[in-house]
């Protein structure tokens, strides 16, 4: 036994959060154990935005993880670095052509998709507004996703092993679903939603599957 005690990570994570459910799948994935530490995004205007989280991610957002005695966040950063850490059950093709496109899935949903109907900014947009802003751009978005994934996708987002992409568009789906977005345009999103909702890795980490879902929306 060397000094080096080896904890296990810890992901600050919200049950319904898109972007904790990416990372918690690619920890699935790759058979990592882990704890979760919930923050509630809603309770009292948002446990993220309190003295003791800023410290641990000053964006007041999750998720953040805790591994290897150092925290980090950004849920591709925090994928990535597990890839890179982790290299049991690769999320990244080995081509680079291939991985280009897995990291175009991720940055058109993480950057150009997600953020636009993330909870801070549908706050500001308004009750009357947000539910059709969400959809606006999730459609515009999903148009997007739908032709790129023309070209790439096989079984999978990108090819037929299972990629950072594929943590990125099944959560996506769900909140497509959550602002009542008409998907029958993409049946290619729709394929894969199903081809893994059933999968172990990502159904352990379904919101319905959280410790902190509340107990009328668990399965
Ligand atoms: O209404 C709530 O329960 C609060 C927050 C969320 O679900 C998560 C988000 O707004 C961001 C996202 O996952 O895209």
């Amino acid at each position: 036994m060397g000094d080096i005690v080896e904890t296990k990570p810890v992901l600050y994570s919200y049950w319904r959060s898109s972007c904790s459910w990416r990372v918690r799948i690619a920890l699935n994935l790759k058979e990592i154990p882990y704890d979760i530490k919930a923050v509630s995004l809603i309770k009292g205007g948002g446990e993220q935005h309190c003295n003791e989280y800023r410290e641990v991610n000053p964006m007041e957002q999750v998720p953040s993880l805790c591994i290897d005695g150092h925290t980090i966040v950004e849920s591709l950063n925090i994928m990535h670095y597990l890839e890179e850490t982790r290299p049991q059950r690769p999320l990244m093709p080995q081509d680079c052509f291939k991985r280009a496109k897995v990291r175009e899935i991720c940055e058109v949903i993480a950057s150009g998709i997600q953020p636009l109907q993330n909870l801070i900014v549908l706050i500001y947009v308004g009750e009357d507004k947000k539910k059709e802003w969400a959809q606006h751009w999730i459609t515009r978005g999903f148009r997007a996703t739908e032709k790129l994934l023309s070209a790439c996708a096989g079984k999978y987002c990108v090819g037929d092993e299972i990629t950072l992409a594929d943590c990125c568009l099944v959560p996506q789906v769900f909140n497509a679903r959550r602002f009542h977005v008409d998907l029958r345009p993409f049946p290619i999103i729709l394929r894969i939603d199903r081809e893994l909702e059933n999968h172990p890795a990502f159904r352990a980490a379904h919101p319905s599957s959280q410790p902190d879902c509340p107990p009328e929306v668990a399965k």
